[in-house]
């Protein structure tokens, strides 16, 4: 294939850098193209850009006249599917069926959902009584905040990009992106889409490059940027943070889980299995919201743990535009070689190994891609390191419980809070169990179920802040309270 060139997208044009570096494909480590790195003099240019548009035609748009052209955007990323489909390939190599029934659909639902909240939202207004019996009238209106700063992670690029970039030019504000590193292809071609149906210059602006010393420090230490959303890991999200405590800008951020799975004696096994699988193996097990934490209802122990290594086993690594592949590759070899490190710490620290645990044999060029084998470990303590750190590989631990309440205590035992997924037939022990584990999202018997009208995030280190439905709108808009005496 031709290299691809992923220049910015600043003012409405795709502007190069004199560095670059690889784009590879994570399946066969073939060459995709080179990203061009921006750092300070890009990243001040995309901002200028965001605070003109501000002022421009986009600043002075209706909220119909806004959110119309956002229903536009949604539709020519409906009418580019292909393209969106073969870019997110490219860049995360999973499987395209995946990519056609969530990852790009969703990138589309992101502009339309938003652009239908912000049309509908109410604001709130009080009347007030004044010494002179005549009173006066408070209402609210609300108002962008300007250049937002959106740093986003290479796991589902489209869709965790479009998450807030559609709400971010909903409520009016313009927006800067730095992509993940590893997967420049989507956001680049949003520019396309931008261009297409008309949105003004310097809405939607790209900058690609690294965190440190690079694109990422330069973009969120801007004294342009009005606020930052980020996802990705707590780590970034505390350098990150601190960049933003210089002229005390608002942050939202979604960030890393060890998201328990608990399941009851009494679920639904076929069902359970299906959703506990997917929470553990989707993207390779590359998602906020998976389980490597399983916690099973000791009677159910062993046939769990037999199911679950059947499921394992079920799933055909391969390449991403083949039918049958059930499994994808690794983002990269470095997410290759932390993921194998835990292979292998479970190991050693004496894990039961009931599959998996290796590399996968890959046929021709999928021989250099980042494949692991999908693994399932039991016999663990808690305080293990598979148990307790976050992998982000396709992988679990399952240990059994005996009660409810060690259940909910070993769930809430991390430093983490992202969301929990729970089987049972027993709807009041569901409800009671739900209440109690302290994460932002709860699944009972299913997983990664998304109403985009609800509030998403995490509790403890895994976010700040919730997004969705109007949640999106508090941290996108500044509220002007208006005070009439009449
Ligand atoms: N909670 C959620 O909704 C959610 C969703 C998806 C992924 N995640 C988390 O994301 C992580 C995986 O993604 P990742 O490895 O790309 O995350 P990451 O934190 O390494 O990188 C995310 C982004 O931050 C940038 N960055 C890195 N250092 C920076 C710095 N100092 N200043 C500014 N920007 C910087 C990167 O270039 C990238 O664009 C996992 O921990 C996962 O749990 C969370
Ligand atoms: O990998 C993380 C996936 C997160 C999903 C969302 O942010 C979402 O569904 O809005």
């Amino acid at each position: 294939m031709e290299p691809t060139q992923f220049k910015h997208f600043i003012n409405g044009e795709f502007v190069g850098s004199a560095k670059t570096f690889e784009k590879r494909r994570p399946s066969d480590n073939a060459l995709v193209g080179y990203i061009h790195e921006g750092g300070q003099a890009e990243v001040d240019a995309a901002v200028a850009a965001g605070r003109a548009a501000m002022k421009g035609p986009w600043g002075k748009m209706t909220v119909e006249q806004r959110t119309e052209l956002l229903h536009k955007v949604a539709d020519e990323i409906t009418r580019r599917f292909a393209d969106f489909v073969q870019a997110e390939m490219n860049d995360t190599g999973q499987p395209k069926s995946m990519m056609e029934h969530a990852m790009i659909p969703r990138g589309a639902a992101n502009f339309k959902i938003f652009a239908d909240v912000v049309k509908n939202v109410p604001t709130e207004s009080f009347m007030m009584p004044t010494p002179d019996g005549a009173g006066a009238l408070n209402y609210a209106i609300r108002v962008p905040k300007g250049v937002i700063a959106v740093v986003c992670p290479w796991n589902a690029p489209l869709l965790l990009m479009t998450w807030k970039v559609g709400p971010a030019l909903a409520c009016g504000n313009t927006v800067v992106v730095k992509p993940s590193e590893e997967t420049p292809a989507s956001a680049t071609l949003l520019g396309e889409v931008m261009n297409a149906v008309g949105v003004p210059k310097g809405v939607y602006n790209v900058v690609h490059g690294f965190g440190p010393n690079s694109a990422g420090e330069a973009l969120t230490k801007h004294k342009g940027v009005a606020a930052i959303t980020f996802t990705g890991e707590t780590r970034t999200g505390t350098a990150i943070m601190k960049a933003a405590a210089d002229g005390v800008r608002n942050v939202s951020f979604e960030m890393g889980g060890k998201n328990a799975g608990i399941v009851f004696a009494d679920c639904d096994l076929d069902a359970a299995i299906e959703g506990i699988g997917r929470a553990a193996f989707l993207n390779c097990g590359q998602i906020c919201l998976g389980t490597e934490r399983v916690y099973v209802e000791r009677p159910l122990f062993d046939k769990f743990v037999a199911a679950m290594k059947a499921k394992a086993e079920s799933l055909k690594p391969g390449a991403p535009e083949e039918k049958t592949t059930g499994l994808g590759p690794l983002i990269s070899d470095e997410h290759k070689r932390k993921v194998l490190g835990y292979y292998d710490k479970a190991k050693a620290e004496g894990a039961t190994i009931v599959t998996g645990g290796g590399v996968p044999q890959m046929a021709g060029e999928l021989a250099n891609g980042n494949w692991v084998q999908p693994t399932v470990w039991t016999g663990l303590p808690e305080t293990a390191s598979v148990v307790r750190e976050e992998i982000f590989g396709p992988c679990c631990h399952i240990s059994p419980f005996d009660t409810e309440d060690e259940v909910i205590d070993k769930a809430n035992a991390t430093e983490y809070g992202l969301s929990t997924t729970i089987w049972t037939t027993n709807l009041a022990r569901a409800h009671r169990v739900a209440a109690k584990v302290d994460v932002g999202i709860t699944w009972i018997n299913s997983w990664f179920l998304r109403d985009l009208r609800t509030p998403f995030g995490g509790s403890k280190q895994s976010g700040i802040g919730r997004e969705g439905g109007v949640h999106s709108l508090e941290f996108y808009t500044e509220m002007r309270n208006i005070c009439v005496k009449l």
